[in-house]
């Protein structure tokens, strides 16, 4: 192979390679070391200690040894290694608090060491194994793509070079070179669904189909290719039946089933930060037609169901009003927005010419939840009705009906989604003010 005449400066441009000290990565951080030697370019190598395991010390000690060695000979090559430290949420496994804080890891250390493209090592009984795991967990066309090629993501170009070599091309490329690797011992722990495939399902299939890797990698790549197809189709549909940022009901259940689900999955996805679960969306599809409000709780989310609308909020918004003190004494001095952290929102405070109420009202008020039975008046010539009435009148939606009420005294001056009670509103030409109540989950 021929170097380069100059050795990289520390200006040259940096690939990262994501090292684990495995066979694989090894392998490709050696190949990517030799090439960017060639050219002039700069290796990072990128290691994740999780915190883990007992062997995970000298796994780094490896590392720092071999890419010392490696740039001895001359190969342009350093690491760069850091610790994970916290814990997996409630719920999480192992296994996906460790990927979630790799990944971050892996990114933060690349953007840092200004290195925008990452390498992985996985090839192609990985993706074969990805394809198996997805279909047995009866997953979507998302999960059936499994990893892509390329993909930028946090900043980075993540990208897998070997993902269409098979891991036997790997093996003979470590023995020839006379590589060194670490040996992960959770690799054969068989209580991982992955380990279980690759040591007992895959060698059987096989044994009895000979193609078998190239066919489901090949069947990933089919499912890619749909998969970005539904996403575009879902865009056009989406563009048909959103108003805002709701999705107006009749205007969805005019799509054939399969298109609504592609809608719902997509939208969903956005706004909930991953996709629903397929019993959920066919839950969805039976049951969003209908006229009387109605909802569904999506993961950390609520699906509400309003007057022909569909909207999704982060669940947060019902509980924090939950929990609420029932009662707050506030006093609002001069223009401005209020944040009022046990409510949920802030109340916003501006000067108007008409329909407002004066500042003397403003600095002696209450917060409390709506208890039942308040009355409001709209305006001078209207007369007061139940605050049922007239948020019905007004189309407020019922989850937007809990409060805060602002109170002056005995007498409601401020209803969220109504306004100020005509009752309490300024003589005109005095100076007034007008109310607003922003929720934190606005917008
Ligand atoms: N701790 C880590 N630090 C940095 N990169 C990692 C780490 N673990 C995995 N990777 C990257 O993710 C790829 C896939 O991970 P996987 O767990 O399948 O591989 P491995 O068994 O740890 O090791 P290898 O793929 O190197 O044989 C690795 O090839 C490597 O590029």
């Amino acid at each position: 192979m021929a170097a380069s005449a100059t050795p990289p400066s520390a200006d040259s441009l940096c690939v990262a390679v994501a090292a684990s000290g495995g066979r694989d990565s090894t392998a490709l951080l050696y190949a990517t070391a030799r090439a960017a030697q060639a050219l002039g370019l700069r290796v990072l190598a990128l290691h994740v200690h999780h915190g883990l395991l007992p062997e995970a010390d000298a796994w780094v000690e490896h590392l720092r040894r071999q890419c010392a060695d490696w740039s001895g000979q001359g190969l342009p090559v350093t690491l760069r290694w850091c610790r994970l430290d916290g814990s997996p949420k409630r719920g999480e496994s192992i296994e996906a608090w460790a990927r979630r804080g790799r990944y971050a890891a892996l990114a933060r250390m690349a953007c840092e060491e200004e290195a925008s493209l990452v390498l992985l090592a996985h090839h192609r009984r990985d993706q074969a194994e990805t394809f198996m795991l997805q279909a047995l967990r009866g997953s979507g066309m998302a999960g059936l793509a499994a990893m892509p090629k390329q993909i930028v993501r946090d900043g980075v170009l993540w990208a897998r070079p070997w993902l269409q070599q098979p891991s036997e091309a790997v093996e003979v490329y470590v023995h020839s070179h006379g590589l060194s690797f670490v040996q992960d011992p959770s690799n054969d722990d068989l209580s991982f669904a992955r380990n279980r495939l690759r040591h007992h399902v895959m060698p059987a299939l096989t044994a009895a189909f000979a193609h078998t890797e190239q066919a489901l990698c090949a069947a990933a790549r089919q499912a890619q290719q749909a998969r970005e197809c539904l996403q575009a189709l879902a865009e056009l549909d989406l563009a048909k039946v959103e108003e805002g940022s709701a999705l107006r009901l009749p205007a969805l259940e005019m799509f054939p089933v399969a298109r609504r689900v592609n809608v719902l999955r997509h939208w969903l996805g956005q706004r909930c930060g991953r996709g629903p679960s397929e019993s959920l969306l066919q839950r969805l599809v039976q049951e969003l037609p209908g006229d009387s409000p109605a909802q569904w709780t999506v993961g950390g989310h609520v699906l509400r169901r309003y007057r022909g609308l569909l909207r999704c909020e982060p669940a947060c918004s019902a509980s924090i009003l939950l929990n609420a003190s029932r009662q707050q004494a506030i006093s609002v001095a001069e223009a401005g927005c209020y944040h009022l952290s046990g409510w949920g929102g802030s109340l916003r405070v501006k000067p108007v010419a008409e329909a407002g109420v004066a500042l003397s009202r403003l600095q002696d008020c209450c917060l409390r939840e709506r208890s039942g039975g308040e009355q409001f008046q709209r305006s001078p010539h209207s007369i007061p009705r139940s605050l049922k009435k007239q948020y019905q009148a007004e189309g407020v939606p019922s989850w937007q009906r809990g409060g805060p009420l602002l109170w002056h005294g005995d007498a409601l001056l401020f209803v969220p989604g109504l306004g100020i009670d005509a009752r309490l509103w300024a003589p005109p030409g005095t100076p007034q003010f007008a109310l607003e109540w922003v929720s934190d989950t606005a917008g």
